[in-house]
């Protein structure tokens, strides 16, 4: 049977669906890529915190799920809103890129220190995070998929662009890299660096089995599950600057680093706690986003909601 992957059709969700129709490939699934737009592709002129978090780079996926048009669809774990309809499963994650962030710059000698810097990015997260370590910058909008945001860049909009290495790496630009920002401070969204991999919950239970054996990543999973847990606490999407970062240690150990910044940058609640086993991770999840909004995190959170009311 030939395995149907519906996927955003942006170069780097291309890219990453070619990937996993390869590792199907080796298996020997045949495979047939089945490319959309979705919300997120079409409106480029407003910010993700503007049209609102809910399922923008996902929706049309689902409903092609749906309608048993597609038995797959891939997306980056990142653009996966925390609580999938009951219809739908998450059935893998693979395995995990370099998770941290990187500033991009065409100047090979472009600091981050320099006075008056302006950065290019769209994210509430890194907008914040900029914020709070490098005052000395501004941050320009830079919505749009990776090309477009390179273009931008090239043509002046601003001095440096901030993205996720994953995506980078995959699109091959690498040489424009001048910082890899350390994940202690720059703690990335829940689920950068993943590929996620949903179907419907009425695909034949045997062949969700033989999939998720060629495709899932036990130990990204587990660290997915507790950061996966730790947004569903949050009640936040991707509007709101939270991060969340899971290791998971040769022994079995679950670190979990999360946290909540306001928009200013300058309110930082976070939290580090581990869990001893991957079982545990939900459940970890839950308890540092809970640790989180008891620590300041809930007026964070208000104040980032009255303002936009
Ligand atoms: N929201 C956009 C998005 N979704 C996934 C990636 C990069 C790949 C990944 O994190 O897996 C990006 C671009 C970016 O944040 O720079």
């Amino acid at each position: 049977m030939t395995i149907r992957l519906a996927t955003r059709s942006s170069r780097l969700a291309m890219w990453q669906t070619e990937h996993v129709a390869g590792l199907l490939t080796q298996a020997g699934f045949a495979t047939e890529i089945v490319p959309m737009q979705t919300t997120g592709d079409i409106v480029q002129d407003r910010s993700l915190a503007k049209i609102g978090s809910k399922g923008v780079f996902t929706e049309e996926l689902e409903q092609s799920l749906r309608r048993g048009e597609s038995h797959l669809a891939v997306h980056s774990a990142k653009d996966v809103q925390s609580s999938i309809p009951a219809d739908l499963e998450l059935l893998a994650f693979l395995e995990r890129e370099q998770v941290n962030d990187v500033v991009l710059s065409f100047d090979e000698d472009f600091s981050l220190d320099r006075p008056g810097i302006v950065l290019g990015t769209s994210s509430t997260r890194r907008k914040a995070q900029l914020r709070r370590f490098y005052p000395n910058a501004s941050t320009a909008e830079a919505r749009g998929n990776l090309q477009t945001r390179l273009r931008k860049l090239e043509e002046g909009q601003f001095d440096a662009l901030v993205l996720a290495y994953a995506g980078v790496h995959r699109m091959g630009y690498e040489h424009l890299v001048r910082y890899e920002l350390p994940t202690g401070q720059f703690v990335p969204a829940t689920g950068q660096g993943s590929i996620a991999i949903e179907c419907a919950a009425s695909l034949d239970a045997d062949l969700k089995t033989r999939l998720k054996a060629v495709l899932d990543h036990p130990a990204t999973h587990t660290c997915l599950l507790a950061e996966r847990a730790f947004l569903h606490t949050m009640e936040g999407g991707c509007s709101i600057p939270s991060f969340a970062l899971a290791t998971l240690s040769e022994r079995g150990q679950v670190r979990l680093h999360g946290g909540l910044i306001s928009l200013d940058g300058e309110e930082y609640v976070e939290e580090i706690q581990t869990a001893d086993s991957p079982a545990g991770a939900w459940q970890l999840g839950t308890r540092v986003a809970e640790a989180v909004l008891a620590r300041g995190g809930r007026q964070i959170l208000d104040s980032i909601r009255s303002g936009r009311a």
